[in-house]
């Protein structure tokens, strides 16, 4: 092959993150392909998949990539390809349909192009390029919105990786990590997934990655309600750095979404028009879906009904290319906000019980939490109380959000709009307070104005004094951001007013919570603002904030003056504690980390200790939140566990599905990550392998286990009646159609469809369940109208359907759209540690109810182990379903050998004795005998290896903890087989 040196140079650069070079190095090197672009030389294949990468990956260019691989987008083409030169060829191709920012892309060719490429890969060696598959489906399944597929595909990518130096990778998988947190509201590990990341970009020297780490800055500064300046600056350097490259990316859309919420919350609404405006007219695209829900949100809050519901209308019917249920569900919520606002709440209840199920089922916390609000604030519109009360109590298992000033704020808000509706207005006034501290903390002029009214409504009786000072800042605020209605309410408040005007800003608390939003970034300030406030309200004295830390120690947050010697600490549970002359009072609720402050006070001030306190108490929800806040920035903050570990124990997803096996529990981890997916799946495997148990499974643990599992076996129908049993026939569609069949798709409609052999669906009822995949509908025979229908599929073939497709006998576009989630189940042979427990489950489950245990000699158990099972599991059921036969009219039934079928039997006659040898009762029950089989194996396995347990693990499939686990319950010393390897005979030891 030509150039190879310079290819193999090309690849050492690349890993160490040098691809500006390489794209310098490679680009004169390309030649035209021939008319016949197999043809030529392999080198010219794989500089073009090289170069391939550097452009797509550094310099985000989609038509320079495409030009470069399109001649080789062809898989018979392909095939002819060297397996090493179609490997390359096929992941940058995969890679490029994955690609957000590719508009031609079509993410299912991705799956397949990706799965072509790990088979050469595989059949290759070749880690390195395993891992960049991981890596590049999990970006296809980001923009499909398969959140929990994507981080999965990300560990297995970061674990192919672990020996392979190769920055670029590293800062990809690094990068999906961030994103993937970002969107499921896992900020603190954003966090920290940013901040490598931002180590790796830096080391790479790449434009791209250093721009996508400063968008990220921004979107997590705005999900966390940053302040506007920082989010502001990260945009600058993110759209600095990424609307330089070929093609503005994906990610700038959702930038710019940041920015304008920035701008929003400043009340700089007139620089949105002017970015809205000026986003619009520099490119012929149309404005990307984040962008345009912003835009939408403002047209809501100005009150500008019909510029939102266009806005909207253009967002709901023309889905976003990436992330389009992710952006559907947040355009319903705006949808429903926008029917309440226009006081349409039966409409906005319909939009927001839409937006819930679909971020439910995305598994988004952050906009399932949204929808819960949305739907509080409709039943309170509909003065449905009770339902209020529901949805905010489901609110509350959020409760780590409820840190996170923006949630907080709408909590409050919420909270006090349930107690007004209530009837408890002085309950309600203390948590508008709060509201309206959070919003000014987050320096969001619109909602700190809203917040004003509210609590000028319930204060004006009391205290109009308070009331019209509220009513002029948020008259003022509105007038300038030129909302109507509100500022109308505002003035009119403000003229049932009496005439008497005390300045309340002279208060040294009035500034507090200006004070501690700008504090809110560290513990010592929030302390530091909070002390300063007190100061004035009871000067020269010594004051201190403490906190009481995790091992138990007291440390000096702040403090001013000279503290008295020694300090006795109060008990964290007591708020307001008066001991030996200091006050004590708590900061912050528990549980959770514990401030106190403190300060001396002799008895004769007490009383006027207790006047400040009570001035100062409707702050004190106000310094928590700006501690919480501060607490979350300092990382101190646990965060729930991402999702199960492989070596967890899972439940079992149904109850007559059993299995031991390492194979078969990655598979069951693998049905609870795609639980809340709606993607199709595809199970394969050889018949009575369960696939259609899987199917039951996958169906059983999604959050579409209370609607109807359907199975449909293509194999059992005849072709001419497949379709009207699929799709349905209205009456008289055909000879014979006396009555109207709704067929088994909608028979599953808002459940499970499962497809069994699908490999024999006739190639014309092919094209309309392509159909029915892509647009979700369906069309009967005989029908005038297409019909709606909510199923998942879940197709099973025993048949190899790449195969298939290659003859022409099944459609690529249909396999592409159903291999989206392939769960592959492997034959019983590849994990014989499942035939005890399955043995053990038959045996329990086919005997006649009431008849006697049965139990089964260690032989019959070693033949049922050895045999090879072409059947699998359905074989074996039979095969036990047969021996229960023999021996049930025996007084104490037991299998033994001779009741197995004569091919069991030869297992174990045919093959040299194996050395485990069992001293074993025949009558003995079944848990001692398999007891005593695995310890046998084990103790075979490990004399076979030395006594080295990794080897024996390995040998034996299972983890190095397991295997100890196993040694220590069945009493195996793993350094006897150690010391003397040579001499030990296992089979005397038992
Ligand atoms: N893990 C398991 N636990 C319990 N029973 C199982 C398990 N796996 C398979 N079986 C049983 O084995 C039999 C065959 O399973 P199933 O029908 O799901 O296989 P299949 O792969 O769909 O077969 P085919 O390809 O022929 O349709 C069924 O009786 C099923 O209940």
């Amino acid at each position: 092959m030509r150039h190879s040196q310079t290819i193999a140079l090309a690849r050492s650069l690349l890993a160490e993150g040098r691809s500006g070079e390489v794209a310098r190095m490679l680009e004169p090197l390309i030649e035209p392909l021939p008319p016949d672009p197999a043809s030529a030389d392999a080198s010219q294949h794989l500089l073009r998949a090289l170069l391939a990468r550097v452009r797509l990956l550094r310099q985000d260019d989609v038509s320079g990539t495409h030009r470069l691989l399109q001649p080789l987008d062809t898989p018979a083409l392909r095939e002819r390809l060297a397996p090493a030169v179609r490997a390359e060829v096929a992941l940058w191709l995969g890679w490029l349909h994955a690609w957000p920012e590719n508009r031609e892309a079509d993410r299912a060719r991705a799956f397949n192009l990706l799965a072509e490429a790990e088979r050469f890969f595989q059949q290759e060696l070749n880690t390195a390029g395993r891992c960049w598959v991981r890596i590049g489906r999990a970006l296809a399944y980001l923009t499909i919105d398969e959140y929990a597929l994507a981080l999965q595909a990300l560990d297995e990518a970061a674990s192919l990786k672990e020996r392979l130096p190769d920055v670029q990778a590293d800062a990809w998988i690094q990068d999906l990590r961030v994103w993937i947190a970002l969107l499921t509201g896992r900020y603190r590990r954003a966090e920290h997934e940013l901040e490598r990341l931002q180590v790796l970009a830096e080391q790479a020297a790449d434009t791209l990655l250093q721009g996508r780490t400063a968008a990220y800055r921004a979107l997590l500064e705005q999900a966390q309600g940053g302040a506007p300046s920082a989010i502001l600056e990260a945009a600058d350097t993110a759209e600095a750095l990424l609307s330089g490259l070929m093609s503005p990316p994906y990610l700038l859309a959702w930038v710019r979404a940041a920015r304008l919420a920035a701008l929003r919350r400043q009340g700089a609404w007139g620089e949105i028009d002017r970015l809205l405006q000026r986003w619009q007219s520099g490119t012929s695209r149309e404005t990307p879906h984040p962008v345009l829900l912003e835009a939408a949100e403002l047209a809501l809050l100005r009150e500008d009904f019909d510029t939102c519901a266009q806005l909207l209308e253009q967002a709901l019917t023309s889905p976003a290319p990436v992330q389009p249920r992710l952006l559907a569900t947040r355009a319903a919520l705006l949808q429903a906000r926008h029917f309440l606002a226009r006081n349409l709440p039966v409409r906005a209840r319909e939009w927001a019980e839409r937006a819930y199920r679909t971020a439910q089922e995305l598994g988004l916390e952050p906009l399932v939490l949204e929808a819960l609000l949305v739907q509080t604030r409709i039943a309170l519109a509909e003065k449905a109380l009770p339902q209020a009360r529901s949805f905010l109590q489901q609110a509350e298992a959020f409760g780590n959000y409820f840190s996170l000033l923006p949630w907080a704020a709408r909590r409050f808000w919420l909270l006090g709009e349930r107690l007004e509706a209530e009837g408890q207005p002085d309950e309600a006034r203390a948590h508008y307070v709060q509201a309206l501290s959070a919003y000014s903390l987050l320096g969001d002029r619109y909602h700190t104005a809203r917040l004003q009214l509210a609590v000028a409504r319930l204060v004006r009786t009391n205290d109009p004094s308070q009331a019209r000072a509220l009513l002029e800042a948020a008259a003022q605020t509105f007038d300038a951001l030129g909302v109507a209605t509100q500022r109308q309410e505002a003035r009119r408040l403000l003229q049932q007013l009496p005439h008497r005007v005390v300045p309340v800003e002279s208060a040294p608390e009035a500034q507090l919570g200006h004070a501690l939003a700008r504090a809110a970034l560290s513990v010592e300030l929030v302390a530091e603002a909070w002390l300063q406030v007190l100061r004035q309200l009871w000067p020269d004295r010594w004051l201190a904030v403490f906190q009481h830390t995790p091992e138990g120690a007291w440390r000096t947050v702040r403090s001013y003056g000279t503290a008295p010697e020694p300090i006795a600490f109060p008990p964290l549970d007591r708020p307001e504690a008066f001991q030996n002359g200091i006050a004590w009072l708590r900061l912050r609720p528990m549980p959770g980390p514990v401030f106190f402050m403190a300060t001396r006070v002799s008895e004769t001030a007490r009383a006027d200790w207790e006047a400040v306190v009570a001035r100062l108490r409707p702050w004190l929800p106000v310094v928590a939140l700006a501690l919480d806040h501060a607490l979350l920035r300092a990382r101190q903050f646990g965060e729930l566990a991402n999702g199960h570990t492989p070596d967890e124990p899972l439940p079992s997803p149904l109850e007559d599905f059993v299995y031991a096996s390492p194979a078969m529990r990655a598979l069951v981890h693998q049905i609870y990550r795609v639980r809340s997916s709606h993607s199709p799946v595809l199970i394969t495997g050889e018949s009575g392998t369960g696939k259609e148990l899987i199917a039951r499974a996958v169906h059983a643990t999604s959050d579409r286990r209370d609607a109807p599992f359907v199975a449909f076996n293509c194999a059992n129908v005849p072709p001419e009646l497949i379709d009207s049993h699929l799709f349905g026939h209205e009456k008289g569609a055909f000879t014979g159609a006396t009555q109207a069949n709704p067929g088994v798709i909608r028979a599953a409609d808002g459940g499970t469809l499962f497809l069994d052999e699908i490999g024999d669906l006739p190639l014309e009822v092919q094209p309309k369940l392509l159909r029915f995949l892509q647009e979700g509908e369906i069309f009967p025979l005989g029908a005038r109208r297409p019909v709606r229908v909510n199923v998942r599929v879940v197709a099973a073939t025993h048949r190899d359907l790449e195969a298939l497709v290659r003859e022409g006998k099944f459609r690529e576009d249909l396999y592409y759209r159903l291999n989206v989630i392939p769960l592959h189940v492997p034959p019983l042979r590849e994990r014989r540690e499942d035939i005890p427990v399955l043995v053990r489950h038959f045996l329990n489950t086919l005997r006649p109810p009431g008849a006697p245990a049965v139990s089964i000699t260690s032989r019959a158990m070693e033949a049922l182990m050895r045999y090879d099972w072409p059947g699998n599991v359905r074989q074996l059921r039979n095969e036990i379903e047969r021996a229960l036969v023999f021996v049930a009219s025996e007084p104490v039934p037991t299998i033994d050998l001779k009741d197995l079928s004569p091919a069991v039997q030869r297992a174990l006659r045919d093959e040299p004795a194996r050395p485990v040898r069992t001293a074993l009762d025949s009558n003995q029950p079944l848990d001692a005998v398999l007891a005593d089989t695995e310890k046998a194996l084990i103790e075979q396995v490990l004399a076979e290896n030395r006594g080295r347990i990794s080897a024996a693990a390995r040998a034996l499939g299972l983890t190095r903890q397991g295997l100890y686990k196993k040694m220590k319950r069945l009493g195996i010393d793993p350094a006897r087989f150690q010391r003397r390897h040579t001499d030990v005979n296992p089979t005397a030891t038992s």
